[in-house]
């Protein structure tokens, strides 16, 4: 099993390229089962989970083809094609790996009428239920049975009528979901407390040029009135908010120097409010924007929240960038009930944090040390090379298949900027 290890200590500096983020690309790629031509989509980045959707769309008859990206360029463009779909159900095996799998539930049942799915189950993070994903589709007229594991999802009739559904709560998977289910739907759906999170902006968008009717695109209030039919079309996925955010912890917690070239500036404003709180600056330029510190922080008091809000998915990553901030950071986790698991890891490093609840008190300390630490979710494996950027000495971070769920190239990246990264494999 690889490994990446990292000589910390050394400043950040140059221009980063963003990647296409993992979020929509997940969404977006789901959207290729709602219509008989070919969907293109450009900036798809080079992740293990793209290419696990990839694989679970091949399962369902959709065939996805790659086109001329040279291997040294980041992104690739891949054209899905779903004229012919073979079988309607995502199996377990695929699911329990990738939990964005659930994604093909609302577009199958809006295209055809039925989906099977596997229930995901929990992982690292917490408990992760799917009951929203299935109150919002039933709302709009799907039938559910549940048997050994799987869900399966219908249509009476063959075509869902439509309906409205109120969110209890905010997700952005059971929005994706029942966005996706309405868009073929023979009347209208009025979405309620919807999430608004970018990814959710991008996959509407995504629906409108393939031909859906979507009213209050980006607002908490989606209307969608059902098409018979949708078209293909060629689409770019948006740059991804969390690699760059987690690419500004790294020029924070070195005193380093990067330009984030591709980044949508308007995205990231929880996060570059934060950085800009602790002391960085965070300014436009052309390409991107520009993130230097100096290598004073200050400590933050952040709690997570659906978007707007500071994003759970930079939670691990702040904390990280905390333990060299000059005082005490309070941090809340208020979207999973288990994404502390870097803690015991961070402090193997020399952190100082203590967890009661669902509250993280981060001490800064004056050095980190490098150590080997294991890996234990996407996020939180990001915590662990940025804690060893800062750290003295060399940092081993084990199970970096976390890592490739979600990073394009991330020590191809890191070392073009000044990092002495590497990965190494096991044997
Ligand atoms: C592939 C993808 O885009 N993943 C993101 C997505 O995950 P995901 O879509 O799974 O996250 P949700 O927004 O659905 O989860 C928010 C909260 O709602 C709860 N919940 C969710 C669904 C449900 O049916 N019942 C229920 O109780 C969850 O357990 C969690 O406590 O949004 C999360 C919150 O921004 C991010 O951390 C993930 O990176
Ligand atoms: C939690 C995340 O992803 P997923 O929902 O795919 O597990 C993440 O991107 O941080």
């Amino acid at each position: 099993m690889d490994r990446i290890l990292i000589r910390g200590g050394n400043r950040l500096s140059g221009r980063l390229p963003i990647s296409g983020a993992k979020n929509a690309a997940l969404t977006l790629m789901p959207c290729a089962l709602l219509t008989e031509e070919p969907l293109t989509l450009r900036n798809l980045p080079r992740l293990a989970d793209v290419d696990g959707f990839g694989h679970l769309l091949n399962q369902l008859g959709a065939s996805t083809a790659i086109q001329g990206t040279r291997p040294e360029d980041f992104g690739r463009v891949m054209t899905i094609r779903a004229g012919n779909l073979t079988s309607t159900e995502a199996p377990y095996d695929i699911v329990r790996k990738m939990r964005a799998s659930i994604l093909v539930l609302g577009p199958l049942l809006g295209r055809g009428g039925e989906a099977t799915v596997s229930l995901p189950g929990g992982c690292a993070i917490g408990n992760r239920p799917i009951d929203l994903h299935l109150r919002a589709l039933e709302a709009i007229g799907a039938e559910l049975e549940m048997a050994a594991g799987y869900v399966k999802a219908t249509a009476p009739g063959g075509r869902l009528p439509g309906g409205r559904y109120r969110f209890p709560i905010v997700s952005v998977g059971a929005t994706e979901n029942v966005i996706m289910a309405a868009v073929l739907a023979k009347g209208t759906s009025v979405i309620e407390n919807a999430a608004r999170e970018p990814e959710i902006v991008d996959l509407c968008n995504c629906l409108v040029a393939m031909g859906a009717s979507i009213d209050g695109i980006g607002t908490e209030t989606l209307t969608i009135e059902g098409r018979d039919r949708l078209h293909g079309a060629t689409y770019a996925v948006m740059p991804d908010r969390i690699e760059a955010g987690s690419y500004a912890c790294a020029a924070a917690i070195t005193g380093g120097d990067l330009e984030l070239v591709g980044v949508a500036i308007p995205d990231m404003g929880a996060t570059f409010d934060a950085l800009v709180e602790a002391g960085v600056s965070v300014t436009p330029t052309k390409d991107g924007v520009r993130v230097a510190a100096d290598g004073g922080l200050k400590p933050l008091t952040l709690s997570t929240a659906p978007y707007p809000g500071f994003a759970t998915d930079m939670q691990a990553q702040f904390m990280a960038m905390l333990c060299k901030a000059d005082g005490a950071s309070v941090l809340t986790e208020t979207i999973f009930e288990n994404r502390y698991m870097h803690v015991p890891e961070l402090a193997r490093m020399g952190a100082d944090i203590q967890v009661r609840g669902r509250t993280a008190v981060v001490r800064g300390v004056d050095k980190l040390v490098g150590a080997p630490v294991m890996a234990t979710d996407l996020r939180a494996s990001m915590s662990l090379i940025l804690a060893g950027l800062a750290a003295d000495g060399e940092t081993s971070v084990g199970r970096v298949y976390h890592l490739d769920r979600g990073y394009e190239r991330l020590e191809e990246k890191l070392s073009a900027v000044g990092a002495d990264i590497e990965r190494a494999s096991d044997g």
